[in-house]
């Protein structure tokens, strides 16, 4: 039986704008207030999944939410119609409506953590949306989250659809950004990698000072009983304090694994070599390819800038890996060094492809933020909503419709305009209808 892994990618939604609402995300901070450009954003996702899609992989596409989020200004007391609810918040409460207008769901990697029929213990593949906790613009993403998947993964014999965690910071979950799955093929069993990046319940232990850690060991056990999960199939990892104190906002940014390969930074992990023996000794005999990244050959502070591990580590059907990197990979000579070198050495890894997802980067999120990876058996796959799956008439459709209803430039000014609302809400209309998904966002209720 042939198994795969399938990379959905997040649709960029109609209001991408640069709202600097990360705080320890050091691109979000940068370019707080700069002229956002959704139709070329949600251009450059699609190419990015048809390129995969050509590439002979399964590509998923997940729907974006429902923003702005007026019920949440409502819920937080600004009144009247659509359009006084915008004027209100824009004049009394800025920063708040930039997080109600936020297209964050972009980055699917953030969505949930899902664990593969092969390592859970009743054989399903389970999902666990992500609570976000830590931000506020992301935190009110869990719900329609969860119908989304449930649209997309809908066969109850298949798929087990769990809550997202209680909505506390002791509980902090940021889904699969800090998860990693080792295996040999996709549909054996394989050894989870949980990451965090504090503990929620005890404070004497090891934390960063200057941002915030947003996952907590307490959050991923939680994930790890829900998901039928057992200690021999699960390793958790605490992320080094001072790389979050850099701007090591997500382990993605500073790590990433497939199949046999952990990618990884130097200074990722707290406790590196106690984590490798305990990934080595529950891995199994098979070959297993660590390929650590020292600070000599990049720096932290050029891995964040570039996100030279927030690139996927895809196995093409040849069996080949390739490394999808942002071209800011490209354009960082010590990266690009670093890449061809690691080319022409004795791992799986034998290609590497740039995409310019500028528009994401720009926020923080690099190819590998922008996708949430399944792995599937066939049957699973067959079970998929086949309308999420990318294909050439599917890049066409949404593609056409991304230039019909997207805007090139948004201002914070733009916010405001309740014409924009409009535009949105027509937008995903239609987009529940090509991706058959039902009713899941709250104008449709
Ligand atoms: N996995 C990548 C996530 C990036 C995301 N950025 C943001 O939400 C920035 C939004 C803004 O500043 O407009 C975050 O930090 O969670």
């Amino acid at each position: 039986m042939k198994h795969i892994e399938a990379n959905f990618d997040g649709l960029v939604g109609p209001t991408h704008n640069y709202a600097g609402l990360s705080f320890g995300n050091v691109a979000s901070q940068s370019n707080a207030a700069a002229i956002s450009n959704p139709k070329s954003a949600a251009l450059q996702g699609l190419a990015k999944m048809k390129a995969l899609h050509d590439m002979g992989m399964t590509q998923g596409v997940l729907a974006p939410q429902q923003r702005p989020d007026l019920n949440m200004l409502r819920r937080i007391g600004f009144s009247g119609s659509d359009a006084q609810v915008l004027d209100k918040a824009y004049r009394d409460a800025p920063a708040i409506l930039r997080a109600a207008y936020s297209a964050s769901s972009m980055w699917t990697a953030n969505a949930a953590t899902v664990s593969p029929s092969a390592d859970s213990a009743d054989n399903k593949v389970h999902f666990t949306p992500a609570n976000l906790v830590n931000k506020f613009h992301r935190s009110i993403e869990p719900e329609v989250t969860g119908r989304i998947l449930r649209a997309t993964f809908a066969d109850t014999s298949h798929f087990a659809h769990h809550q997202h965690l209680p909505e506390h910071d002791q509980f902090g979950d940021e889904g699969a950004a800090n998860h990693t799955r080792l295996c040999r093929q996709y549909g054996d069993e394989g050894l989870q990698l949980f990451v965090y990046g504090r503990y929620g319940f005890d404070l004497s232990k090891p934390a960063p000072q200057r941002y915030p850690a947003r996952q907590t060991r307490e959050a991923s056990e939680a994930v790890a009983r829900l998901h039928q999960l057992g200690e021999h199939n699960t390793v958790y990892i605490q992320q080094n304090p001072d790389v979050i104190d850099q701007g090591v906002f997500h382990n993605d940014v500073i790590a990433v694994g497939n199949q046999n390969v952990l990618f990884y930074h130097q200074q990722a992990f707290l406790n590196t070599e106690s984590a490798l023996a305990e990934i080595r000794a529950k891995f199994g005999d098979s070959p297993l390819h660590f390929i650590e990244v020292g600070t000599d050959q990049v720096s932290v502070q050029d891995a964040v800038k570039s996100y030279l591990f927030n690139t996927q580590i895809l196995t093409l059907p040849s069996g080949e890996m390739a490394i999808i990197a942002p071209t800011e990979c490209r354009e960082n000579p010590a990266v690009y060094a670093y890449l061809n070198q690691l080319l022409e050495q004795n791992t799986p890894i034998r290609h590497v492809h740039y995409f310019d997802v500028k528009q994401s980067m720009q926020n923080g999120g690099g190819p590998a933020c922008l996708r949430l990876r399944v792995a599937l058996s066939e049957q699973e796959k067959a079970a998929v909503n086949p309308h999420s799956l990318m294909s050439d008439s599917k890049y066409a459709e949404l593609t056409a419709w991304v230039e019909k209803h997207y805007r090139d430039r948004l201002t914070a000014e733009d916010l405001r305009d309740p014409q924009l609302v409009v535009e949105s809400h027509q937008a995903l209309d239609q987009l529940t209808q090509i991706l058959n998904l039902g009713s899941v966002y709250p104008f449709q209720r």
